[in-house]
């Protein structure tokens, strides 16, 4: 069995794409880490999957899994790449089409130019609905001090339909991505690992910003933590309410707006790359002789010699 798979970006931040609306197959989590993979499989930060949705007033249900074959709840770049994906494939022919995910219903509209723009629904500050549960809850207005392996570090939190940390810094050059964003990711104050911003203000428009994404690493662009960190600068009044915000990624630039007690607006280009088909039961086999132990010295005689032949 073949499935066609199509691989697209948003400013970097690279999805293979899966129509199940007209195609079957039997996802799991090692199948998703094993498409993930640069070396054995395609290769991408996550997987979207468009499905047919589960109730009447959506178009689609839109699903995500990380590289590493945890389903998420959210992706703001994705989303983009969805509404363009369920065009080309003539899947829908509306310009604004809304879509179900585990997070609540978004709504994405297209323009002629192949850019998105996308409802990304209301930010949550509360703690608990990050989640984020530290043992003792050191809070200065609305950031909080977390020990991370010894050392205090300032943070906000948001959820986008999916966690974030928000980490406020002079130079996003020489800001410590690799190191704290792995350490915060999985700090057990984030029960549900969490996304992690280092946000640098430029002015009152304009910020730059590295994500270490949850279940991926560092990306060159992620959509929601651009939506929390802009969020986030709104609340703190770092930056202008109500207008476009350039949040400038290693990928390129997203326009995020947000006003208090409204949803966050995102703006920005959603590119293809190829297609491509897949047998998914020859990517397991092949991922399976890879790990397994010789079984006999007669059908592995062919690896003698081998420099990894034990
Ligand atoms: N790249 C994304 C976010 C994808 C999900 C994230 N890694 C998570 O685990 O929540 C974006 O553009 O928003």
């Amino acid at each position: 069995m073949l499935i066609e798979f199509t691989k697209m970006h948003g400013l970097g931040n690279d999805f293979m794409v899966i129509d199940l609306v007209t195609q079957r197959l039997h996802l799991t989590k090692e199948l998703v880490a094993l498409l993930g993979d640069r070396h054995l499989g395609i290769g991408f930060d996550q997987l979207l999957i468009v499905e047919p949705p589960s109730r009447p007033d959506v178009d689609f249900r839109y699903r995500i899994f990380n590289k590493d074959g945890s389903e998420v709840q959210q992706c703001g770049n994705g989303a983009r790449c969805f509404a363009r994906f369920v065009q080309a494939r003539k899947l829908s022919f509306k310009q604004r089409i809304r879509v179900e995910t585990a997070s609540g219903i978004i709504t994405l509209s297209t323009d002629d130019y192949g850019w998105v723009k996308v409802d990304m629904g209301k930010p949550k500050f509360e703690p608990d609905e990050i989640p984020f549960t530290p043992k003792t809850i050191t809070k200065v207005q609305n950031s909080y001090r977390l020990n991370v392996d010894g050392t205090p570090v300032t943070l906000y939190v948001a959820n986008m339909g999916n966690p974030h940390a928000v980490i406020k810094v002079d130079d996003v050059l020489t800001a410590e991505v690799e190191k704290l964003g792995k350490a915060i990711e999985s700090h057990p104050a984030f029960p549900e690992r969490v996304n992690v911003g280092f946000m640098q203000v430029m002015n009152n428009r304009h910020i730059r910003l590295r994500v270490y994404e949850r279940g991926v690493g560092e990306t060159q662009a992620c959509g929601t933590g651009a939506c929390a960190a802009v969020a986030t600068g709104v609340r703190e009044g770092w930056l202008d309410e109500g207008v476009d915000i350039r949040a400038q990624l290693y990928g390129g630039s997203l326009a995020i707006r947000w006003q208090e007690g409204y949803p966050v607006y995102m703006t920005g280009p959603a590119t293809f790359v190829y297609e491509g088909v897949f047998s998914p039961e020859g990517l397991m086999a092949g991922a399976g002789l890879k790990f397994a132990p010789a079984q006999s010295s007669e059908e592995h005689r062919s690896d003698e010699g081998h420099p990894y032949h034990e």
